[in-house]
């Protein structure tokens, strides 16, 4: 939903910036490169700690690098394939950084095995969910589903509840509950998107399958003739 409906937005407020670094000379690689580093250094520095605020504040000085890079290809006239295999394998890099950052927050000093298994079983169907999308595209199918939690909503739901679970830390009682909160929204909506992602491919497969099917057929009955 977000990526369908805030992409726009972002990509006029971010395309000045992205004309910005293209006239430094700077690279969309090197930006995702970046981006990618400043958002694992963000979350497996602070979170691991109980650091909420600032990791997130980290994090989301970096994580827009993810929208930035794509743009300033686009700008460039420079869309590769390789472009786009790195700015996904790098989400799954940042992705993993980030709820591996709440589970071992919780596996030490936070100390809930719970919520330890749900911030892992986030990181994992996150990842999950994505290969289904490029597994399914590399079969030749059109996987022409989104789900209702992408990785967008993953971040933008996990980091603002843990962005405002900091405050916990400047006297503010109570808001900590924020992110396990988020956490098993983002852990349900997962294993939903999952799901609705496995029936897609099953179904697209099926009709692709039934399609080849009676092309055959079609063959067959014009060789006969
Ligand atoms: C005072 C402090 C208060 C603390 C409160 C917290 C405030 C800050 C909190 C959070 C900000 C979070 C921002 C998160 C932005 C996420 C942007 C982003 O990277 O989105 C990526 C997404 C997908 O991009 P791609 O197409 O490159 O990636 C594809 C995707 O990964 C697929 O995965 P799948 O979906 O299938 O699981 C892969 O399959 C595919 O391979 C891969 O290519 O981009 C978008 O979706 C675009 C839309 C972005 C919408 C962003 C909305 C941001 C909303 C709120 C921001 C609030 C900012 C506040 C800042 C405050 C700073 C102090
Ligand atoms: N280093 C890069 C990064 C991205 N691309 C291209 O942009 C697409 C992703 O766009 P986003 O707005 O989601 O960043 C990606 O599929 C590539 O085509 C690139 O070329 N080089
Ligand atoms: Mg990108
Ligand atoms: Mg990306």
């Amino acid at each position: 939903m977000l990526n369908k409906y805030a992409r726009a937005f972002f990509t006029r407020v971010l395309t000045p910036f992205a004309a910005f670094l293209i006239r430094r000379g700077v690279s969309p690689d090197t930006v995702t490169l970046l981006g990618t580093a400043g958002v694992v250094a963000g979350a497996l520095v602070f979170f691991p700690r109980g650091e909420f605020f600032w990791g997130t504040i980290v994090i989301t000085l970096f994580v827009f690098s993810d929208l930035v890079d794509g743009n300033m290809a686009r700008q460039l006239g420079r869309t590769s394939r390789w472009g786009a295999f790195l700015d996904s394998t790098l989400d799954r890099v940042a992705d993993g950084a980030i709820f591996g950052g709440f589970a071992l927050w919780y596996a030490g000093n936070g100390n809930n095995n719970v919520l330890c298994a749900v911030s892992i079983f986030c990181l994992a169907s996150g990842q999950v969910v994505s290969y289904t999308k490029a597994r399914g595209e590399s079969i030749g199918l059109p996987v022409a589903v989104n789900g209702l939690v992408e990785r967008a909503e993953r971040l933008v739901i996990s980091l603002v509840a843990a962005g405002l679970a900091g405050f916990h830390k400047f006297g503010v009682p109570g808001i900590q509950i924020l992110l396990p909160i988020a956490l098993w929204v983002v852990a349900v909506g997962s294993l939903v998107t999952l799901i609705q992602r496995v029936v897609t491919v099953r179904r697209e497969s099926a009709e692709a399958e039934a399609a080849a099917e009676r092309e055959k057929a079609s063959h067959g009955s014009e060789a006969a003739q």
